[in-house]
């Protein structure tokens, strides 16, 4: 078997409280192959968000390991996670997360020129295909929430990145402007030959990824 694009192995976080530290992680293992896309779902509080952050090198793990490609992505330093986020990992959040001062012209190139990636061709035709050509020059308060986090995505993938995560991605969104986003999300992140794990309550959301994998108490149940 060829070597996965992501690699989890026996990820282990806790958080500090009052009486102790609360494991959240206890053990979390899979893989992702390139290109692949997998739904991960669980109960609220099964440590979802957590598994994610820390594969997007957002915050960092007690134990266990992660490999993206050769990078071992939990021996690297603040630095090193930060480069990862620019470059090779990108989210796209529940809450879109644009930038308030940039229009959407400046939105979608954000990382990729942060990452010193920026294609102007590559960025229009995210815009045309994303339905945002006519909107380049509006802020994002003057956009619907399905056209900011059609912004979102865009800017997600202006990068290229290898891996793209999402966090409830329509969970800001109604059932129809949701379910088109996530048409365009699936369509552009195939076409960039970059894996997609999603975080979702939504199973319609989740019926649309190859592959699912249920986190419950912080164990792959
Ligand atoms: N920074 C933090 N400090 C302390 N506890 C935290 C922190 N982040 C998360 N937790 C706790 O860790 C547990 C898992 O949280 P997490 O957000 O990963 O769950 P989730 O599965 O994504 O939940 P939801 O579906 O409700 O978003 C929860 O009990 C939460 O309160």
């Amino acid at each position: 078997m060829s070597t996965p694009l992501l690699s989890v192995r026996d990820l282990q976080k806790s958080f500090p409280a009052a009486d102790g530290p609360v494991p959240v992680l206890q053990g979390v293992t899979f893989d992702l192959a390139a290109g692949q896309t997998l739904a991960l779902t669980g109960e609220s509080g099964s440590g979802k968000s957590t598994l994610l952050h820390i594969v997007g090198g957002l915050d960092t793990a007690d134990g266990g390991a992660v490999r993206l490609g050769e990078t071992e992505v939990t021996a690297l330093d603040d630095r090193g996670r930060a480069a990862l986020r620019r470059s090779r990992v990108s989210v796209v959040f529940q809450q879109f997360n644009l930038i308030p001062s940039l229009d959407v012209g400046a939105n979608l190139a954000f990382q990729a020129r942060l990452a010193g990636r920026h294609d102007p061709a590559w960025c229009d035709t995210l815009a045309r295909r994303l339905g945002l050509a006519g909107h380049l020059s509006k802020y994002p308060e003057q956009l619907s929430g399905g056209q900011q986090q059609r912004v979102a995505i865009g800017r997600t993938l202006a990068v290229r990145p290898e891996l793209v995560l999402a966090d409830e991605p329509t969970g800001n969104l109604d059932e129809e402007t949701g379910s088109r986003v996530v048409d365009l999300m699936l369509e552009l992140v195939a076409e960039t030959g970059a894996a997609l794990l999603c975080v979702t309550h939504s199973t319609a959301l989740a019926s649309r990824m190859e592959r699912r994998l249920v986190l419950s108490r912080g164990r792959v149940a």
